[in-house]
């Protein structure tokens, strides 16, 4: 169990995240949404700790996120993997390599230095690239491939870290529908193995298709949380505004118009539907 209580982030005068609580079981597929500047990846990057909080707390079990250190801090990092809009892949290195540095983390830093990696690494690395449907792709430049393609080597990265959780900051922002889906699709089906997902979205359609549970922030707060069907018009304007929400819709409807291949599993529900403030 992740628990994010009361925390808050701010930047000079300005609240990014704002006393914000929430509980999320192992094993969910959580969708945040919210207009630009709502706060979401300030408050994915507080769970990662790539910020710190200003104040609250974050727990995961019985470590307490917001307050580690050193070892224990990488050790958090390797198991909460992060993923981004931009793949922030290695440009000029081939798609394994770019894999198997998921494994840095815990390694002797004279290997990583030297970029060795063991045979068992290496097929490991293979394994994650076949599991994301881009074996093909292995010994290429990560430059020479398509967003799609880069954003599914960025999750098998992840894979390679044996995350816990899995954040995902837009994962789909920069892609066309079709990659946007087969991206989804893989978080999907990550998370059908017990692995947290954890994602920022910018559409609500989105969101609804793929995600258990949906996270509403609006100026650093949760204004929802619930389930899609919970997701009501009404909502949808608390959390967008009356002008984001067209926004959102009429982006919903051209750009990233897209829905899961599969069925979804049955929902489950949020344990703690936070109320709008
Ligand atoms: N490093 C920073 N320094 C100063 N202000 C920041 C910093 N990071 C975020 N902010 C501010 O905090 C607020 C929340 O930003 P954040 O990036 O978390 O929002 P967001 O909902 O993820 O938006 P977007 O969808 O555009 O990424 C914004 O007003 C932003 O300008």
């Amino acid at each position: 169990m992740l628990k994010i209580s009361n925390v808050s982030r701010r930047f000079g005068d300005k609240v990014a995240v704002s006393g914000v609580n929430l509980e999320i079981p192992q094993g969910q597929m959580v969708g945040v949404i919210g207009r630009s500047g709502a706060g979401k990846s300030t408050l994915l990057r507080m769970i990662n700790r790539l910020a710190d909080v200003s104040s609250g707390s974050i727990d995961y079990g019985d470590l307490r996120v917001s307050e580690l250190r050193g070892q224990a801090l990488r050790n958090w990092q390797r198991d909460c993997a992060m993923i981004f809009q931009q793949f922030n892949l290695v440009p000029r290195l081939d798609v394994i390599t770019n894999v198997m540095l998921g494994r840095l983390n815990g390694r002797n830093p004279v290997l990583n230095l030297l970029q060795v990696f063991s045979p068992g690494e290496q097929l490991e690395a293979l394994k994650a690239l076949e599991r994301l449907d881009i074996a093909a792709t292995a010994m290429q430049w990560a430059q020479t491939l398509s967003g799609g393609q880069q954003q599914r080597v960025a999750i098998a990265r992840a894979l390679m870290q044996g995350p816990k959780m899995i954040l995902a900051d837009e994962p789909i922002a920069s892609l066309d529908p079709r990659n946007a889906q087969i991206v989804m699709d893989s978080l999907r089906d990550i998370n059908a193995e017990g692995i947290t997902v954890i994602t920022n979205l910018h559409t609500l359609d989105t969101a609804r298709a793929y995600c258990e549970r949906i996270i509403g922030m609006a100026a650093g707060k949760v204004v929802f949380d619930g389930t899609p069907d919970e997701l009501t018009t009404d909502v949808a304007r608390t959390i967008y505004g009356a002008d984001g929400l067209k926004e959102a819709f009429s982006e919903a409807m051209t750009s990233t118009s897209i829905a899961p291949v599969a069925p979804l599993r049955l929902p489950r529900t949020p344990t703690n539907a936070q109320q709008a403030p």
